[in-house]
Formats: C-alpha cells, sequence, structure tokens
C-alpha cells in the first residue's frame, strides 16, 4: 500500500480561491479585513511563518499590518504595541506569532488580546468559548488538520483519533474540536508521559503526530490504512524534520507530509478566520 497524500499546499490554494471572491464581495460593502502579526526576536522559522502569511494576505486580499520587535523588546514595550493594534479599526484581527522570548510572558500577553480581534484563537477568552463550545476564533492547526481530513474524505464520525503532543497550538486544543458533536471522533491525548505510545497509535485510524521529536511515529506502530498527519515541527543540521518517519507512506492509507501538509493549512486557516470574522461583523 502507498498512502494518497494529503496535499496541504494544493488544499490551500483551493481555499484561498473560495475566499478571494468573499473578500471581494465585503470590499464591494467598503470593508477591508486587516491582519496584524507581532513577531519579536530573530528566530528564522518564525520569520518565514510571518512572511509566508503576508504573502497570503495579499494573494486573497486581506490588508496586511506587521509589527516585528527586536529580540530584546521588554513586557512594556510589546503590550504597548498590542494595546496599539486594539484601537487600530484597521487591524480586524490579528496574532502574536509564539513562540515568544523565554523572558516575555506569553499567557499576559495572550490575555491582552480582545475576542473579537484574536485571528487564531489561542486567547484565554477563545479557548474558554471553545471548551464551552460557544462562537469564537478557533486555534488554525487543529481547524487545518479537520478540513484536510474533511476535504479528503477521511471519515472522522466516530473515527479512534491519537494525537500525539499536548503543546497549546495543536495537541490541547485539537481534541476540542475532534470531539464536537459536529466530528464526533474518539481522541486519546498522548505526551511524554504515556505508558506504551506504540498500542495508543496502533489503535488509531487517524494519527496526529505533534510532539516535535523528528521520527518519533515509526512504520511498526501504524494500523495499516490509518491517516497519519505529521505535524511535528524540529530542526536536524537546519533542516524542517517531522515526527513521522520514513517508511510510514508505505502503510497507511493517507498521509500529510511534512513539509507541504498541516503547515500551509495552519496559513490558510488563518486567513479563513479573518474572512470569516469581518463577515460576522458585517452582518
Ligand atoms: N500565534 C501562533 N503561533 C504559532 C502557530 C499558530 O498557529 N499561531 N503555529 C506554529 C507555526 N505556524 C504558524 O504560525 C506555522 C507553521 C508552519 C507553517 C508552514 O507553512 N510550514 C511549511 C514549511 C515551512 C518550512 O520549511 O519551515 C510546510 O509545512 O510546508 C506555517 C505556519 C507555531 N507558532
Amino acid at each position: 500500500m502507498t498512502a494518497t497524500i494529503l496535499d496541504g499546499k494544493a488544499t490551500k490554494d483551493a481555499i484561498f480561491a473560495e475566499l478571494t471572491p468573499r473578500v471581494a464581495a465585503l470590499a464591494e460593502r467598503g470593508i477591508t479585513p486587516g491582519l496584524g502579526t507581532v513577531l519579536v526576536g530573530d528566530d528564522p522559522g518564525s520569520h518565514s511563518y510571518v512572511k509566508a502569511k503576508h504573502a497570503d494576505s495579499a494573494k486573497v486580499g486581506v490588508t496586511s499590518i506587521r509589527r516585528d520587535l527586536p529580540e530584546n523588546t521588554t513586557q512594556a514595550e510589546l503590550e504597548k504595541v498590542i494595546d496599539e493594534l486594539n484601537a487600530d479599526p484597521a487591524c480586524t484581527g490579528y496574532i502574536v506569532q509564539l513562540p515568544l522570548p523565554s523572558h516575555l510572558d506569553e499567557n499576559a500577553i495572550l490575555e491582552r488580546i480582545p475576542p473579537e480581534k484574536d485571528a487564531d484563537g489561542l486567547a484565554p477568552i477563545s479557548l474558554g468559548r471553545l471548551v464551552l463550545g460557544k462562537q469564537g476564533a478557533l486555534p488554525c492547526t487543529p481547524l487545518g488538520v479537520i478540513e484536510l481530513l474533511r476535504r479528503y474524505d477521511v471519515p472522522l464520525k466516530g473515527a479512534n483519533v491519537t494525537v500525539v503532543g499536548r503543546g497549546i497550538t495543536v495537541g490541547r486544543t485539537i481534541g476540542l474540536l475532534l470531539t464536537r458533536r459536529s466530528e464526533n471522533a474518539t481522541v486519546t491525548l498522548c505526551h511524554t508521559g504515556t505508558r506504551d505510545l506504540a498500542s495508543e497509535v496502533a489503535r488509531a485510524d487517524i494519527v496526529v503526530a505533534a510532539a516535535g521529536s523528528p521520527g518519533l511515529i515509526t512504520p511498526e506502530m501504524v494500523k495499516p490504512g490509518a491517516a497519519v498527519l505529521d505535524v511535528g515541527v524540529s530542526r536536524v543540521d537546519g533542516k524542517l524534520a517531522g515526527d513521522v518517519a520514513p517508511g510510514v507512506e508505505e502503510v497507511a492509507g493517507h498521509l500529510s507530509p511534512n513539509p507541504g501538509g498541516v503547515g500551509p493549512m495552519t496559513r490558510a486557516m488563518l486567513i479563513s478566520n479573518v474572512v470569516e470574522a469581518a463577515e460576522r461583523a458585517a452582518g
């Protein structure tokens, strides 16, 4: 068996083709969605993600507002930039690129983002709304995983999903989305304290690997025909390395590669969140 590739790049392009006329329809009503990004420091990965997000915005007609700050930015300086974006009517939604440098209080910054401007659902009020099943921005990577599976007709209802990794951008939040009635999946969340990772992966219809541990998921672990999504990001000798080891494509039914899988979908869902929020605000 060779897995069907879940092509995140082609799917992102298809989503942008759908979003472009929606942005044009907003423009006819005098509304231009504006995506802001706040980036602190020199992390090359974060710089390339933010650059890509602005290129994406331009493609669909969303305005970009970019705030790049040096590594030694203080908490007070960062909070001032956040307050400026909160007051700027051209910025209809924004993100703070994570991780922030370790001297900054990430949670205090995320708490400052009002839910109506939270473009990637990581502010505490948005996360609380997700827990309560209330309307709000949803985290982009989990949304991207679900949208990719949906577009390739991989069934979620009743599926056993094993998620590996408990970070806030993927592992901790994806279970909340997958266990909504609209998805109705059964989710097992694994982490470094999991006693028998191999058996948790082996019984999964869908594996979401987001541990940031290169090659963690090996072909022997995977149930034949399962869908495997590689969301892990590590750098090995300066090159991107995912969590899924070579050979999994021979066992899995579907595989989202890394790069080229969930990463581009994360970006597509961000732009989609911004457009949807602008449509909702317009009534
Ligand atoms: N505020 C946020 N910070 C972070 C998030 C997030 O959702 N919100 N997620 C990740 C990084 N991320 C988005 O910001 C992201 C990751 C990967 C990609 C992407 O397109 N990756 C490419 C490969 C790029 C490369 O070679 O390095 C791919 O997978 O094909 C986009 C966005 C952490 N921070």
